[in-house]
């Protein structure tokens, strides 16, 4: 009869998100029982700096990290958006849910779309792949860093910005769609990678949590998952680099497509890739090399110099 103890951080999304995994596991056994851990992460401390200019991977993950390792959790439930693509040893990503809406999402004071905003209008996203992919659709526009929890940045609409662009995910598992005015399709604003997918993070020695929580894997939403990984990996960006990636399935075949942009917006250097699903690994490898070799090396080497 395990208790499992899941660590989780403390915005109303990751609380969310950390009691519909408790709700599953619950569903699996009554003898089963959940208890949240609550972390504060240094990526929920620093409010006040661009999260592109904060640095450091695992901003979010690093002290959830630290709790599984303690033993002072089991299990631990993340946006795998904000996952580094290197785990601490002893650890494992053990299982992706359902794959939520992976699209961008718009809310403005004209209750339009992006397009109904006049020139120069001041858009609040902290994201520079949304900035970078967005100033060629719409060059008059000015992006500035809006950070906080969904709620807070979705307050800034109206005052400090003319509109909020949010990840889709969020907003519907927090039941706030009716606030939105648009969902950006995935050709004009390409997902950041595995947006919208969770993750549940486990002990690798603990074999019967890992037995439970392998039955909560969607086969589909694993391997797109490990395809755009394996791409984020290879280029070892963080969120400080506009990156880009997007899988989808057409039954045994997995298409894959990755940009990766200059900060300025002016670079968008774009490629894709198809091949059988099994081998989303490799996919991802080769598409993020095609991509370096198309231009985007200098571009994240600049980058990584500056940090
Ligand atoms: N960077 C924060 C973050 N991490 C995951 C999500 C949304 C949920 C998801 O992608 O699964 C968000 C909020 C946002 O970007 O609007």
């Amino acid at each position: 009869m395990p208790h499992i103890r899941i660590a989780t951080r403390r915005s109303p999304l990751a609380l969310w998100q950390a009691e519909y995994i408790a709700a599953e596991l619950e569903k699996m056994s009554p003898d089963i029982t959940t208890e949240l851990v609550k972390i504060v992460t240094r990526g929920d401390k620093i409010l006040d700096v661009p999260l592109a200019q904060v640095g450091g991977k695992g901003l979010f993950t690093k002290e959830i990290d630290e709790a599984l390792l303690d033993g002072r959790a089991d299990i631990a439930v993340h946006s795998m958006k904000d996952v580094p693509t290197m785990l601490p040893e002893g650890t494992s990503i053990r299982a992706h849910p359902k794959r939520e809406d992976p699209r961008d999402a718009v809310a403005t004071i004209t209750g339009g779309g992006l397009a109904t905003l006049p020139e120069g209008a001041t858009i609040g996203t902290s994201s520079l792949r949304r900035v970078a992919q967005l100033k060629a659709k719409y060059p008059s526009f000015n992006f500035v860093s809006v950070r906080g929890n969904i709620q807070t940045r979705l307050s800034k609409m109206g005052n400090e910005v003319d509109a909020v662009i949010l990840a889709a995910a969020g907003i519907r598992r927090m039941g706030m769609e009716d606030q939105m005015h648009e969902f950006i399709d995935t050709e004009t604003l390409l997902p950041a990678v595995a947006q919208g997918t969770l993750g549940i993070q486990t002990r690798d020695s603990d074999d019967a949590i890992n037995a439970l929580v392998d039955r909560l894997n969607d086969t589909d939403t694993v391997d797109r998952t490990r395809a755009e990984r394996a791409f984020l990996a290879r280029l070892e960006g963080g969120c400080q680099v506009p990156i880009a990636a997007f899988a989808t399935l057409d039954g045994e075949q997995l298409h894959l497509k990755g940009l990766v942009g200059s900060v300025d917006g002016t670079v968008v250097i774009r490629r894709e890739i198809s091949g059988p699903r099994g081998t989303g690994a490799a996919m991802g490898v080769a598409l993020a090399d095609e991509i370096l070799d198309a231009g985007a090396r200098p571009i994240l080497e600049a980058l990584y110099a500056g940090e």
